[in-house]
């Protein structure tokens, strides 16, 4: 079997501070990366360069052999912020880039755009505008949008960062029902027990370079790298001390 993503020696430099160092990665179809790390330590930036929102400054970004292009659809991105339109419902939000940027007739990206709101479980709301769905709801309305494209691998940038811890729930769902039917996907989370349970492999990137790679038994059952250790110890803690206080 092919990787269906290759990430070659990429390279970001922004003047002459190194955000990404050569890191390399091959994603197999149906894998679920999930990507780990201090803050600041270049998750954002390393799917914003698979994604060709940020330039690279070396290195190569393939998907299935051939070097991916900013907007031919192989990639899809679902960010922390919705940035649904405010004015369209949730059918026409998930529609509106299958009739703009794919020339599909309105009658079939509507279907399309259906098909996706059921995926995430909203078949029933796409008549809504987002002023009237939860945060999760519209989060879920985004990851359809991106779904409806139909692209070869998905990226998630903390998809429940923005939501209260309530509303996170659905999304992960959402999220692991999609790595479960064979998505190929990477996802930057700061969840740990979620990446722990979703992923295939786990990547542990710091200062830009990828520390280990690992499936998730070995990275969170006590074998991970003495700096990866360090990182979930210090994660444990906090959470120990959020739930005490
Ligand atoms: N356009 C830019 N110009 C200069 N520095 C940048 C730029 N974008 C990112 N950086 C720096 O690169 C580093 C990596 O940033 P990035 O947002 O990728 O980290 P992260 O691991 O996603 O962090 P967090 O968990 O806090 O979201 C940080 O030190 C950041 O300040």
């Amino acid at each position: 079997m092919n990787p269906v993503l290759q990430v070659r020696a990429l390279e970001r430099r922004v003047g002459d501070v190194e955000i990404l160092r050569r890191i390399s990665l091959d994603v197999m179809p149906g894998e679920a990366i999930g990507v780990i790390g201090p803050s600041g330590s270049g998750k954002s930036s390393l799917l914003r360069c698979i994604a060709g929102l940020d330039p690279i400054s070396g290195g190569d970004v393939l998907v299935e052999g051939r070097t991916a292009k900013p907007g031919d659809g192989a990639i899809g991105m679902v960010f922390q912020q919705f940035n649904l339109w405010p004015h369209l419902t949730a059918r026409d939000n998930v529609a509106l880039a299958l009739k703009v940027v794919r020339g599909m007739p309105a009658k079939d990206a509507d279907a399309k755009a259906e098909a996706a709101l059921t995926k995430v479980g909203l078949g029933a709301l796409g008549a809504r505008k987002p002023a009237a769905l939860s945060g999760g709801q519209q989060q879920r309305v985004a990851i359809a949008r991106t779904l409806a494209m139909e692209p070869r691998v998905l990226l998630f940038d903390e998809p429940t960062a923005a939501l209260d811890p309530e509303l996170t729930t659905e999304v992960l769902d959402v999220i692991r029902t999609l790595a479960a039917s064979g998505v190929t996907m990477l996802v930057v989370s700061h969840e740990m027990g979620f990446v722990a349970s979703l992923s295939t492999r786990v990547v542990f990137l710091d200062h830009g370079v990828v520390v280990q790679a690992a499936p998730p038994g070995e990275v969170f059952g006590g074998g991970g790298e003495p700096r990866v250790k360090t990182f979930l110890k210090t994660y444990l803690e906090r959470v120990a001390w959020t739930k005490d206080a």
